[in-house]
């Protein structure tokens, strides 16, 4: 730590940690953790680069200012261009998720933090070695942030293997349920489209034959996973990202997302066991204007429609759900894990032969002109091509 005193490892993104002024009166319990977050990055042994310095620039002015408020600097004022970008694409996320996805984070920095008495070994884990999640397990209960908010949270071939490799990890470590949740204002927007854009030198069909084998066995975890699984939609939620919420075992929705999966407006058809669990969950009506004709339903409806378990408001969102979850953390975990087999296992084989039957079919799909051209049309419109 001798090497980096103070921030002066800060020199490129200075951000405000040490201009803190707090009302000390007002302080809740998550504002102290805030505060000790705070403190623990003063305590870091390498400089965590300027993109996670960037994370927690934003994430700070978010928690301590809400969303941006500054005139957007000049293109060639790079660094506060670059800060005001990171602030702003926090959009309007509440105060207090910024504050917990600031203690989260520096909590995913773990390995390069000086280990202090706030942190009591053995009882609070967190793991590193991710690029696109955040992933802590504290108190119980193991949490899989989803880490690309900028692109809202889209998930790339690094991010689906991450999240196996999370799972695989959450399904053997000593915590009894798992979360997944998303960082900045959005859950999850789907498959990224620029996933179409790496063709191999085997061209697309090679890639759409292991893109269906990349899906099967993402898709197998969830129906896999042995604990109880949660999640926790904090924003709209697209594709893929909603689909998989039929393996879930819980779905707390906050009043701000919403559920979409245009598949047939991208040429493509349902994955995630969505053609077998949403017929299950809404009946075949329901299943088609969403699955078919690519309704979007707020949490309202999706509450309504039983694919979600509770709607909170935006505002309490976090605060409500996070008693809950570490209420049921503290439940015997062995009940729990052997609850959630009676009631799942008579099902996995239909939901592996149901997963591997839509995999099958997407890798035609994705040979499509049908599905090329939503593809390019999504790219150029964002100049990707
Ligand atoms: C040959 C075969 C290969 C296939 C490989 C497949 C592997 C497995 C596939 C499993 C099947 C999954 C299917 C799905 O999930 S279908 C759903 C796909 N998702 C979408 O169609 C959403 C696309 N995004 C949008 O419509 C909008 O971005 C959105 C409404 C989500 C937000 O709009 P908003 O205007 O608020 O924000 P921006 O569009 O400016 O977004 C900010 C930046 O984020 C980028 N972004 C967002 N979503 C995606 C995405 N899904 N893929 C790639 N990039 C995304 C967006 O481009 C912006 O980036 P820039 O700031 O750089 O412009």
């Amino acid at each position: 730590m001798s090497d980096f005193p103070d921030f002066s490892y800060l020199q490129v993104i200075s951000f405000p940690v040490v201009q803190l002024h707090m009302n000390r009166a007002a302080m809740t319990a998550s504002q102290k953790d805030f505060e000790n977050a705070m403190n623990q990055v003063k305590l870091l042994k390498k400089d965590p680069g300027n993109e996670v310095k960037l994370k927690l620039y934003a994430l700070y002015k978010q928690a301590t200012e809400g969303p941006c408020n500054m005139p957007k600097p000049g293109v060639f004022d790079l660094i506060n261009k670059a800060k005001w970008d990171a602030w702003n694409t926090l959009g309007s996320l509440p105060k207090e998720t910024a504050r917990q996805n600031y203690v989260d984070l520096v909590s995913s920095l773990s390995s390069s933090l000086e280990s202090s008495s706030q942190v009591e070994p053995g009882t609070d884990r967190k793991s590193t070695g991710y690029e696109t999640l955040m992933v802590t397990s504290e108190g119980g209960i193991t949490k899989i942030t989803l880490n690309r908010p900028a692109k809202k949270n889209a998930i790339n071939v690094e991010m689906y293997h991450e999240i196996m490799r999370a799972l695989k990890a959450a399904s053997k470590d000593d915590s009894s349920i798992t979360v997944l949740t998303g960082n900045g204002d959005y859950y999850s927007s789907g498959n990224d489209l620029t996933n179409f854009t790496d063709i191999p030198p085997g061209g697309v069909e090679e890639k759409a034959k292991n893109s269906a084998i990349l899906l099967r066995e993402f898709v197998g975890c969830f129906i896999d996973f042995p604990k109880p699984l949660i999640a926790v939609v904090n924003g709209p939620a697209v594709g893929i990202s909603v689909t998989i919420l039929g393996l879930f075992d819980v779905v707390y929705a906050s009043d701000r997302a919403t559920f979409h999966t245009p598949f047939s407006h991208l040429g493509q058809s349902p994955e995630g066991c969505s053609s077998y669990t949403f017929l299950k969950i809404m009946g075949p009506a329901k299943a088609t204007e969403m699955l078919v004709f690519g309704k979007k339903l707020t949490a309202g409806e999706a509450c309504a429609q039983g694919l979600v378990t509770a709607v909170f408001p935006d505002s309490t969102f976090q605060k409500e759900v996070w008693t809950r979850l570490k209420a049921f953390a503290k439940l015997p975990p062995n009940a729990m894990r052997i609850s959630k087999e009676v009631i799942r296992n008579r099902e996995k084989e239909k939901l592996h032969a149901v997963n591997a039957e839509e995999c099958s079919v997407l890798q035609e799909r994705w040979l499509s002109d049908e599905c090329m051209n939503a593809v390019v049309n999504f790219l150029s419109r964002k100049s990707k091509l």
